[in-house]
């Protein structure tokens, strides 16, 4: 087992790199404690499984070190750095049974034969895999096959980390929850460093400790679920996080006030004071749809907003409304009065984010 620390580790697949978006990974450091439970969430094409494979060894930076257990292992060859990578498709030999499958990687470095079958026992129960152990790897499910594709990658116990790059993707959907939850249950049980690579925020968020959100090859927070919830540190986190994702106005200072377009919002002193001072003229105000108040009568410090329309979710809805000329979605719970036509809005302190050139400000809190 290892802790990974990135040391300015930058890649570009370009030979002649001249702006930062010539690079899949912009420089980076980072640290995966030892043991950890990690997710590195983000959209297509934001460079997780260049990370990931710069990790592995399977690509050479462009600069910068990996190291492992403080070791530097950027010259190391793969099979050198005992990283499990599990794939998105899996990676079995279709002839062998399930068993020698899960053996395979032990009896490569002449592991002895009772010790194969101790760990195999063990990989296979804990992924329900024993009744299948004699079958042919070419006869299982796809749900099975990307099983024994992960405990491939469990059997040995002398690996450094584990590295998942999407593995869900040829699961179906019922299984996905119930694979999600036996990774989860497995990192508990063999305590590995974990790397779990996916686009899905509610994959990232049952099976890691923390996730490092990634952005145009830039990890942009590093954090736990809630605290990507509740405190994004980018916009794009507030964005990409939460269902539908922060609401975002841009804002300025005028004549004592902070006003979106030419319509004044209420908000506290601090939030003006902020805005006010802040060297950029790219300002957001950011509030999550859940944190949004919106009432159908006036109310003190409500600001009134026009009800395009209401999406009914069940137990809850969503409220499509515009405020001076900005779009913005509310959440509404189903025990709560849904407005018709005109509404009054209200952004509690506590629950708004500013953003000065897409980065979180600290402002003064009323
Ligand atoms: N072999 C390559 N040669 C040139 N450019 C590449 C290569 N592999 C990836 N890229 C580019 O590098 C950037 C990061 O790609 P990467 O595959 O790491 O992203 P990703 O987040 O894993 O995306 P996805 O989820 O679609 O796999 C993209 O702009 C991609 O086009």
């Amino acid at each position: 087992m290892a802790e990974i620390t990135l040391r300015s580790l930058a890649h570009t697949y370009l030979p002649n790199p001249r702006t930062p978006e010539d690079y899949a990974i912009r420089e980076m450091n980072h640290v995966w404690h030892q043991g950890g439970a990690y997710a590195l969430l983000g959209p297509s094409g934001c460079g997780k499984s260049t990370l990931l494979n710069i990790i592995s060894g399977l690509l050479e930076p462009s600069s910068g070190e990996v190291l492992f257990d403080g070791e530097v292992v950027n010259a190391l060859p793969p099979e050198a750095r005992n990283i499990a990578q599990v794939f998105q498709f899996p990676v079995i030999y279709d002839t062998m049974t399930v068993y020698d499958n899960l053996a395979f990687p032990l009896r490569n470095v002449k592991t002895p034969e009772a010790r194969v079958h101790e760990r195999v026992m063990e990989v296979a129960d804990v992924l329900e895999l024993t009744a299948q152990l004699k079958r042919k790897a070419k006869n299982l499910t796809a749900d099975e096959k990307q099983k024994v594709s992960m405990g491939r990658g469990l059997v040995r116990d002398d690996v450094s980390a584990i590295l998942f790059d999407e593995p869900l993707t040829v699961i179906d959907p019922q299984l996905k929850w119930k694979l999600r939850r036996k990774l989860k249950e497995i990192h508990q049980r063999f305590q590995i460093t974990m790397v779990y690579v996916t686009h899905d925020q509610l994959e990232a968020s049952t099976f890691a400790d923390k996730i490092a959100v990634m952005y145009e090859g830039q990890v942009v927070q590093f954090g736990t679920p809630r605290e990507l919830f509740e405190a994004p540190n980018h916009t794009f986190v507030g964005y990409f996080i939460g269902s539908p994702g922060m609401n975002f106005l841009d804002v300025m200072a005028r004549d004592g006030s902070v006003m979106t377009g030419d319509t004044e919002l209420t908000v506290g002193r601090g939030i003006h004071d902020a805005v006010a001072r802040a060297s950029s003229s790219n300002i957001k105000l950011g509030i999550r749809p859940e944190f949004v108040e919106v009432h159908a009568e006036p109310v003190e410090g409500g600001m009134p907003a026009r009800v395009d329309h209401a999406q009914d979710l069940g137990t809850y809805s969503i409220v499509y409304l515009t405020l001076g000329s900005v779009s913005l979605k509310a959440r509404i719970e189903e025990d709560q009065v849904t407005p018709t036509e005109q509404a009054w809005l209200r952004f509690p302190d506590a629950h708004l984010g500013l953003y000065v050139d897409e980065y979180r400000v600290e402002f003064d809190h009323e």
